[in-house]
């Protein structure tokens, strides 16, 4: 793992329960670069590109309940990106609305370039970018192996029937789609599960399998809702260890919403802040950390 530029990691993350929330516990972790600092090229020594997801002026509501108001931030290529907040501050909508299933009644997406327009999850997947859920989203009674499987599915370019009879380029496509789905179980070390129901493993295996299943459709921008939730200290360790191998061996841009603010603010390299749909704060962790806007935010709930 090539993580020795960033911030020292996995031995340090505390239960989310036991880390002081804003009082350095990174233990001195290098100093990030700054807002003003944070332009395309090495940061930090971390070889950050330019913006690939510029989100202008979104705001989305339910009826009564305005969920986001005008929020604008962007998101660099390779970058680990986390969005943070309080409970309902308006994360999971924001994830929701970058990949599709929510969409905005006001504001602009700019992706790779391209203005977006409405497009459904799977177009949005097509694109290059998956997902995980906070709440696991697998097929319990499946294998390990079919659930990866099925991570495929926007790869799969020949029709039902040649698939049904497993005929010419069909087959050619399913044996270089196992190829890549062995790779996924490789890197994330799931051999001893993968012929396992899923139903049947511990919950942060049960996430680690969703993360696998994301990655096999090779996407070049990861979005993670609460990956680490539900999990022990040492399941936080392996899941922070696999995240950063995925940015830094695949280059895959990463969002991230995570509560555990130990590692948020050891694996991040900007972060970006919601309080009630509304956007309190943008920047390093350093930055965040000392926001004050953001610390009364913090210091008023229970996280
Ligand atoms: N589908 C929906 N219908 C109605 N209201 C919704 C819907 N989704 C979200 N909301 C509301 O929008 C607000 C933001 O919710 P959201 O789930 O995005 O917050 P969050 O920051 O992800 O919260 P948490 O940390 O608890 O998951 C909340 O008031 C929530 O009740």
């Amino acid at each position: 793992m090539n993580t020795t530029m960033r911030r020292h990691m996995t031995a340090e993350i505390l239960p989310a329960g036991v880390t002081p929330l804003f009082a350095g516990q990174n233990g001195g972790a290098a100093p990030a670069a700054t807002q003003a600092g944070a332009d395309a090229g090495i940061q930090n020594g971390r070889n950050i590109g330019g913006v690939i997801l510029d989100l202008q002026n979104i705001s989305l509501s339910f009826g009564g309940v305005k969920a986001l108001t005008d929020i604008s931030f962007n998101v660099r290529e390779h970058e680990i990106r986390a969005i943070i907040g309080p409970n309902g501050a308006g994360k999971s909508s924001m994830i929701n609305v970058i990949n599709g299933v929510y969409h905005p009644q006001k504001g602009s997406i700019v992706f790779r370039g391209k203005q977006r327009a409405a497009m459904h999850p799977a177009q949005i997947a097509r694109q290059g970018i998956a997902r995980t859920f906070q709440n696991i989203a697998l097929f319990k009674g499946m294998t390990v192996l079919d659930n990866i499987m099925t991570g495929r599915n926007t790869k799969m370019k020949s029709g039902l029937l040649a698939n049904a009879l497993w005929w010419g380029r069909a087959r050619n496509e399913e044996v270089e789609h196992r190829r890549k789905v062995e790779e996924v179980i490789d890197f994330l070390e799931i051999q001893h599960i993968r012929k396992t129901p899923v139903g049947r493993l511990p919950y942060g295996l049960q996430k680690r399998v969703e993360l696998a299943r994301a990655l096999a459709a090779e996407p070049s921008m990861l979005l993670l809702d609460e990956p680490m939730a539900g999990m022990n200290v040492e399941e936080k360790q392996d899941m922070c260890r696999f995240i950063l191998d995925v940015n830094d061996e695949f280059g895959t841009t990463i969002v991230l919403i995570e509560h555990d603010m130990g590692v948020v603010m050891d694996i991040s390299d900007r972060v970006v802040v919601l309080d009630y749909g509304k956007k309190i704060g943008d920047g390093t962790p350093d930055e965040v950390m000392n926001n004050p806007e953001v610390i009364k935010a913090y210091l008023g709930t229970s996280h």
